[in-house]
């Protein structure tokens, strides 16, 4: 459940659940800050022992410590990941297996949005490497754990932006043509198909697999265009802060009604329109196999 409030013209939305996680193992990709930051921090005040994966360990090590002294829980560790680099999501899976024996939620929320054009370490675009290659591999290397300690959730960070997307299979990598809106459109739309297609797979197996949007949130995402980081600064009051728009995240990771929900999407805590490119289970399918050709996996 979630309550409704409103400030200015915005109307915003809060996780009501009361969810304690004492006991749940907790991995939020890019926690150092904005929205994985803000849900690490719900997370950990619910007594989760939540595990913030980061590619920076200075800015992970400082949010960590923030979350720490504000809600008591010692439980919030830092581990190195790198999305944009395959080494590093593998080395991070497999300290993580050897570490700890279980978890139960996997919230895949870092991202990138506007890069100029760039290459992951593996030489996939960098929105396509970062939002979904990265967070693809990652939850295949970790899915057997998730099964192990079900019932258990994957929550996928996308975003409205996927309904601007299409997945250009000739052209993946933005070789031929690229515009960094669109770059990010498509990784996005690459979510909510990752996501339909997990589920789908997962029936059965009481691990969910949800995709949301957070909202239009004041964070660094727009860091690398100088036109967007100063729209955002001017209009921050219509933005939702971090906290803010942490809310779908949590719900989706912690509400109650959503034990058995799976494969939908979410936008202020509540279901949402998926575009129709988002719900083509054909271009789903293809590009779950193109991914394992990518990453050089083999996911039946
Ligand atoms: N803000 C918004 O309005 C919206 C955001 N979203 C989505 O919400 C999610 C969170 O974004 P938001 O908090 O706003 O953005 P921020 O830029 O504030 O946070 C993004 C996080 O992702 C991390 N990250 C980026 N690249 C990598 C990488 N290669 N490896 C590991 N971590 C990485 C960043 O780390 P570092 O600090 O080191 O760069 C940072 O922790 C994203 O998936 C975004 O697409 C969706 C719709 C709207
Ligand atoms: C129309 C408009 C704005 C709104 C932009 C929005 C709403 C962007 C949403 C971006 C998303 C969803 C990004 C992440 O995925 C501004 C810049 C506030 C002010 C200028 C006019």
């Amino acid at each position: 459940m979630c309550c409704f409030w409103s400030i200015g013209i915005v109307l915003k939305e809060y996780s009501k659940s009361t969810a304690r996680l004492e006991g749940k193992v907790v991995i939020v990709t890019g926690a150092n800050t904005g929205i994985g930051k803000e849900t690490a921090r719900d997370l950990a005040q619910r007594g989760a022992r939540v595990i913030i994966a980061c590619r920076d360990i200075a800015k992970a090590e400082a949010a960590a410590s923030e979350i720490r002294a504000e809600t008591g829980n010692q439980q919030v560790i830092v581990r190195k990941l790198d999305l944009a680099d395959t080494k590093s999501i593998r080395e991070f899976a497999e300290k993580f297996l050897a570490e700890e024996k279980e978890l139960h939620i996997l919230i895949n929320n870092a991202g990138v949005m506007l890069c100029p054009y760039s290459k992951t370490a593996d030489g996939f675009e960098m929105h396509l490497g970062v939002n979904h290659l990265g967070h693809f591999l990652l939850t295949f290397l970790l899915l057997e754990r998730l099964k192990q300690c079900a019932p258990a959730r994957i929550v996928n960070v996308s975003s409205l932006a996927h309904h601007g997307g299409r997945i250009r299979f000739h052209d993946l990598h933005g070789e031929k043509s690229y515009n960094r809106g669109l770059a990010y459109c498509h990784s996005k739309l690459a979510n909510v198909l990752f996501t339909r297609e997990l589920a789908r797979r997962l029936q059965g197996t009481k691990v969910t697999a949800n995709v949301l949007h957070p909202g239009s949130v004041y964070s660094e995402l727009v860091r690398h265009s100088f036109v967007m980081t100063w729209l955002w600064k001017i209009f921050s009051f219509f933005l939702k802060t971090p906290c803010e728009g942490a809310q779908t995240s949590i719900y989706c990771a912690v509400a109650e009604e959503l034990d058995s929900v799976t494969g939908q999407y979410f936008s202020d805590c509540q279901p949402a329109y998926v575009s129709p490119r988002g719900r083509d289970d054909e271009t789903a399918k293809k590009l779950w196999s193109v991914s394992c050709e990518l990453l050089g996996i083999q996911w039946d």
